[in-house]
């Protein structure tokens, strides 16, 4: 069930350059059922910002009741969100969406994740349930330049960790695409930018893929129509599904990215 709740800060760091790392206790997160999920944050005091801010839960930790978002400091919410501190507390709405399918991997097989910039986060609690069951995992992350690379380590220690960068300052030069082609797998989780999803959806139709899309959003549960995507089964009627409530992941080809 979503629930809006005032949630204590716990921790609240700077990883990378410009990316922060934050810990919240909140009574919702037994609600938490798949990696993937997100919540929708309410970052001001007043009306500024109107609008609350989706992000995506990166880590759970049901035994302390604390769950992890990552997120990079970008806009006017999300600079707000970096001033913010332990102690303080945040109005979240959550949990929300659809997440990853983990069943959708049996033990033994390969799974293969795929994360581009601020779209790595949500991979690592998918990282952590995939391999409690069993199934190998293998991580391809893309960053644009060295400063912006975080939780190589973290990632390593559930499997094979390929980082790649744009400028070519760490990892392998280029994009994730350039090393997947290497790779063997059963089935591939994504998500990041609309380019690597749409690349990624295009050389693989033939195999099971996951995305996980970001679109602008208002309500974030499904009542406003801000985060709609049309289907790519339309005939002669335009249909269509919401980001935030049928999503934000979808089987590759479910929707037109
Ligand atoms: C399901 C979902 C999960 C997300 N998870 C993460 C995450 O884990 N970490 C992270 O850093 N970012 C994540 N984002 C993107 C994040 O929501 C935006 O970067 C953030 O809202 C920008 O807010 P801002 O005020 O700093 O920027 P501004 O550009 O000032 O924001 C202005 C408005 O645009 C909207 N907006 C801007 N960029 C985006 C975007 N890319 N997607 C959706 N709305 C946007 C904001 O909500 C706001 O209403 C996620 C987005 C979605 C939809
Ligand atoms: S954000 Fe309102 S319907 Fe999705």
């Amino acid at each position: 069930m979503i629930k809006k709740e005032l949630c204590k800060i716990i921790s609240q760091e700077e990883i990378a350059n410009d990316i922060f790392q934050l810990t919240v206790s909140a009574d919702f997160v037994n609600e938490i059922n798949a990696p993937g999920q997100f919540v929708h944050i309410k970052v001001g005091k007043g009306l500024d910002p109107l609008l609350r801010r989706p992000i995506s839960i990166s880590s759970v930790d049901k035994r302390n009741s604390q769950f992890t978002m990552i997120y990079r400091k970008e806009g006017k919410g999300t600079t707000l969100l970096a001033e913010k501190g332990p102690g303080m507390l945040l109005d979240i709405l959550g949990p929300l969406g659809n997440g990853f399918p983990v069943n959708e991997v049996k033990p033994e097989e390969t799974a293969l994740l795929v994360g581009g910039g601020i779209g790595v986060p949500p991979l690592y609690e998918l990282s952590k349930q995939l391999t409690s069951k069993g199934v190998k995992v293998i991580h391809v992350l893309g960053f644009q330049t060295e400063s912006a690379v975080f939780y190589e380590k973290e990632f390593l220690e559930y499997g094979n960790t390929y980082i790649a960068t744009v400028d070519g300052s760490y990892g392998k030069k280029g994009f994730v695409t350039d090393i997947i082609k290497e790779l063997e797998f059963d089935c591939l989780y994504t998500c990041g930018p609309t380019p690597m999803l749409k690349a990624i959806e295009k050389q693989y139709s033939h195999k099971k893929v996951f995305l996980s899309l970001e679109e602008r959003m208002g309500c974030g549960v499904g009542a406003c129509f801000a985060c709609v995507c049309k289907t790519s089964n339309e005939l002669e009627d335009v249909s269509y599904k919401k980001v935030c409530s049928d999503g934000p992941v979808f089987r590759a080809g479910e929707v037109l990215i």
